[in-house]
């Protein structure tokens, strides 16, 4: 299910990619004023969690740690948008460690 709503949305990051007006729409309006722009808003969002987690760990409330990382995911998304990556690119590398870490376990159990 995550990964639907990942699909769906690297979709439509990519139709605003090529064809939104940026006074319309928020993820045009990113592309138009470049990748610097870009980071600017990941580092910002990167921040924001980090300080999120914090105060969620003495308030005990972890909505806006929840809410902070979705922007944070939404516009490293955006940015791989921009370099002409998606979504997919990081779950193929996150699979790939899966999958390596699930042979390296095979390994250490048969050299026992
Ligand atoms: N998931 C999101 C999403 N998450 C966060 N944001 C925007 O990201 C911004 C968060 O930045 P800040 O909190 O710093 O808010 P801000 O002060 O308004 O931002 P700045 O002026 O500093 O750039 C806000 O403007 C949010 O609206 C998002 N904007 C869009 N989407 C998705 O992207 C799709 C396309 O959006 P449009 O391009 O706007 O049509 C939408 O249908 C949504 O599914």
């Amino acid at each position: 299910m995550a990964n639907d709503v990942l699909t769906q949305l690297c979709k439509i990051l990519e139709e605003r990619k090529q064809a939104a007006d940026p006074n319309s729409s928020y993820v045009a309006s990113l592309h138009h004023k470049g990748l610097n722009k870009i980071l600017e808003k990941v580092g910002e969002e990167a921040v924001e969690t980090v300080l999120a987690a914090k105060d969620a760990q003495s308030s005990g409330d972890n909505r806006d740690v929840i809410y902070e990382t979705a922007d944070l995911w939404f516009h490293s998304l955006v940015m791989l948008s921009h370099l002409g990556e998606d979504a997919s690119a990081v779950i193929n590398e996150l699979e790939r460690r899966f999958d390596l870490s699930g042979l390296e376990e095979k390994a250490a159990r048969n050299n026992s």
